[in-house]
């Protein structure tokens, strides 16, 4: 698979510092839709740095179903302004630097999820372009051992698994049900789950030819949801995990005070429904589970897309049928 690196600086400056063009190449969408909205432009503006922000040099995206979903207009209520560059997840190089910046300095190669509430006023230039303008907080410094195209499929999907385990009190010697573990949130929360929390028993849901891959990230049981019916199971959970809208369901296999925490869909007490929070410093908090190696990016096969396939991307996406993420590189 493809070994990601950085882009060269401009030479004919020193190295720290890189030339930066006003328009740029990258995908916008002026009204909502399917894929088809979505356009290829060479004359995007490239966004303006504040004093708290910096400008990265777009190297890998991920894709993520909040962008299609905002692109449907499911959240046009607290959207930012059409046009839109789509686009959460960003890996890519630090190039220019607001004045109040103090922990990046131009070369700095970073990731991170752009928008810090990712329904209310997303970022308006977005990933999925040459360069994007992010707040230094929402940002860490990528580890040495991942390249690009696994660092930019970690931060909107990893963040929320941290965030959901966390609001769900979840902790060391608790059991957990993950229902829909195959997928980009779902294949993490299942390593957090055993590798940073301790769970003492990890089970998750997924077709048949997916059982597998949830075992080797941790699940000690794999459940087969074309063929069993997790409700009709003996066994109960501390903490259920919903990533694919079953939370009337979650709540029937959850034990007498434990937590049901959901992603998308309906849900009834005990379970809650929440929206990640995107923070640099949970991606800096798991940085070192990321070196060892203990929690590991789970990238689609289908994956990376070259920027010029990002409908394809998409469209694939929107299948539902994604085995961890969908990322889009050379950017
Ligand atoms: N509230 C929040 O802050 C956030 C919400 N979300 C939401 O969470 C959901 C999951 O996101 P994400 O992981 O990126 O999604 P993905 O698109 O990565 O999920 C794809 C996976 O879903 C699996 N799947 C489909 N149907 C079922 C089913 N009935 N039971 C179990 N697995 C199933 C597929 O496996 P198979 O092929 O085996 O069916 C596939 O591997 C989305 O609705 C997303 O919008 C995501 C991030 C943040
Ligand atoms: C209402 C949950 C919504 O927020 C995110 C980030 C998604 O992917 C959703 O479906």
């Amino acid at each position: 698979r493809v070994s990601a690196t950085s882009p060269k600086p401009a030479t004919e400056t020193a190295v720290d510092t890189f030339t930066v063009p006003s328009e740029m190449k990258g995908w916008v969408y002026d009204e909502y839709g399917g894929v088809d909205v979505l356009k290829y432009s060479s004359n995007v503006t490239v966004p303006s740095v504040n004093d708290d922000q910096v400008l990265v040099k777009v190297v890998a995206a991920a894709l993520n179903p909040v962008d299609f979903k905002r692109r449907l207009g499911k959240f046009q209520a607290t959207d930012s302004a059409l046009p839109t560059v789509p686009g959460y997840d960003v890996a890519g190089v630090v190039v220019k630097v607001g004045k109040q910046v103090k922990g990046l300095k131009p070369g700095d190669e970073v990731y991170g999820d752009i928008s810090e509430k990712a329904l209310d006023g997303p970022k308006q230039s977005g990933s999925l372009a040459e360069y994007t303008a992010v707040e230094e907080k929402l940002l860490a410094l990528k580890p040495k051992n991942l390249d690009f195209v696994q660092a930019a499929s970690l931060p909107l999907a990893i963040e929320t698994a941290y965030e959901g385990l966390e609001r769900a009190g979840f902790s060391e010697g608790k059991s957990i049900l993950i229902l829909n573990g195959a997928g980009g949130v779902g294949s993490l929360t299942i390593q957090l789950a055993k590798q940073v929390f301790g769970a003492s028993k990890v089970a998750a849901t997924a077709s048949t030819s997916k059982l597998e891959l949830l075992k080797s990230l941790g699940a000690d049981l794999a459940i087969d949801y074309t063929k069993e019916d997790f409700e009709q199971l003996p066994d109960k959970y501390d903490v259920v995990f919903d990533a694919i809208g079953q939370g009337e369901k979650a709540v029937k296999v959850v034990k007498e005070g434990g937590s049901v925490v959901v992603l998308t869909g309906a849900v009834s007490p005990p379970g809650f429904r929440f929206v990640v929070t995107s923070t640099g410093s949970t991606l800096t908090k798991l940085n070192p589970y990321l070196e060892s190696g203990k929690v590991k990016a789970v990238i689609d096969p289908n994956s990376p897309f070259p920027i010029d396939r990002v409908k394809e991307a998409f469209s694939y996406l929107e299948t539902g049928r994604a085995t961890g993420k969908v990322v889009v590189y050379p950017v």
